[in-house]
């Protein structure tokens, strides 16, 4: 990260189009409701409000959304592997692997008995790092892992409580959406296989991801609510019949780039995020009967499946899905990172725990301990 006019870092996220940087907040917000509001209120007064930060997976739990005065449009992050990475240990995994594999599989019946169509099922690990890390580093090798330089760190203390001092890191490569003027995009992401380092079976991987019935209805789920929720808001939708493949360090996924025109120019990019959360790319669908079915299975999610993102002074902005990330604690040493996948009907509750191991790679590889979890390849 190139030296900036900001003495501490509140928000950044890197993309392929450029990284957006912001330094101390001049507003606060727990509840995303009162950032909404106090845009609407900026508008009607002259005076426009920029707000960045992070809303939390549930609705009930609290948002860190902070205004700022100024965001800063920046290159893509270079990145670069931590020159010296700290050793960091499992502390714990939560839940015990096999009791997610038995959440699966119980997700699985509900599913069968009609409850929901999919779920997306989550599960956590905690680290501990023998001294405290270089978040900026952590950062930097986080955009280093991925060709598309994706990365980003939030300030999590606007949530308040044992939230003070925390901070998100991770490396997302889902676009909730981006809001340019009246353009409007999104690029979800559901459908997944882990890569591999012989480049024959990587591709294989690919062919069959792209071949798979169970991970083209997961994808297709995720479509058709981004479709039918940005359908009505839009004079123009364009929605790609087949799925595209798209990597990361670690996985392969099926994504599809939608596009859209604004109905309502004016809606801003935080309005568009908080319509669209949460997709069945985190949750599931119907969206109720799987959040609930999450919220009586998991432990919280925190900000992981939330989102994070900006919104400027005209209501542009982008808002990447909170995945393959990790909060770090005030005194960072503590990291607790997250990953799930759909589970749909046809859904194998051992591989669903594999694609979350592989999942947690991006997020390990950074911290230099790709190989501190069991690995599929
Ligand atoms: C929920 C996660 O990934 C989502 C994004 C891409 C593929 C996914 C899947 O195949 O299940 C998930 O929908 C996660 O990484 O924790």
């Amino acid at each position: 990260m190139p030296p900036g006019s900001v003495d501490r870092v509140f928000f950044h996220l890197s993309r392929p189009h450029g990284s957006v940087h912001a330094g101390t907040p001049v507003a606060r917000f727990a509840d995303a409701a009162d950032a909404v509001a106090a845009i609407a209120r900026g508008r009607r007064d002259g005076t426009p409000v920029a707000v960045v930060g992070a809303i939390a997976f549930d609705e009930a739990a609290p948002d860190a959304l902070m205004a700022v005065e100024t965001l800063e449009h920046r290159e893509p992050d270079a990145g670069s592997a931590p020159a010296h990475a700290v050793p960091v240990t499992l502390t714990a995994t939560i839940p015990a692997p096999e009791v997610h594999v038995a959440r699966v599989a119980a997700v699985i019946d509900q599913i069968t008995a009609g409850a929901a169509d999919k779920v997306v099922l989550a599960r956590a690990v905690e680290l501990f790092a023998a001294e405290p890390l270089d978040i900026d580093a952590v950062v930097a090798a986080l955009a280093a892992g991925n060709h598309e330089h994706n990365a980003f760190r939030v300030d999590l203390s606007a949530a308040g409580g044992d939230f003070a001092g925390r901070t998100l890191v991770g490396a997302s490569p889902e676009s909730l959406v981006h809001k340019t003027g009246d353009r409007v995009t999104c690029r979800p992401y559901a459908g997944s296989a882990p890569r591999s380092s012989d480049p024959a079976i990587d591709a294989a991987r690919a062919a069959a991801l792209l071949d798979s019935a169970k991970d083209r209805h997961e994808h297709r789920i995720v479509v058709d609510y981004l479709t039918s929720t940005l359908g009505p808001l839009c004079t123009t939708l364009s929605v790609p019949e087949e799925p595209v493949l798209l990597s990361t360090g670690e996985m392969w996924h099926l994504a599809t780039p939608i596009e859209g025109v604004l109905r309502e120019p004016e809606m801003t990019s935080l309005d568009l995020a908080l319509r669209l959360h949460p997709t069945p790319a985190i949750c599931g669908t119907p969206t109720a009967a799987a959040r609930d079915l999450i919220l009586a299975t998991e432990e919280p999610r925190d900000f992981y499946a939330g989102a994070i993102g900006w919104c400027d002074t005209a209501g542009d902005g982008e808002w990447m899905v909170s995945i393959r990330c990790a909060e770090i604690t005030a005194d960072r040493r503590t990291i607790r990172a997250w990953s799930g996948g759909g589970v749909v009907a046809q859904s194998d509750p051992d591989a669903e725990l594999a694609e979350t191991t592989a999942k947690f790679g991006t997020v390990l590889r950074a911290l230099g301990a790709a190989d501190l979890l069991a690995r599929t390849d």
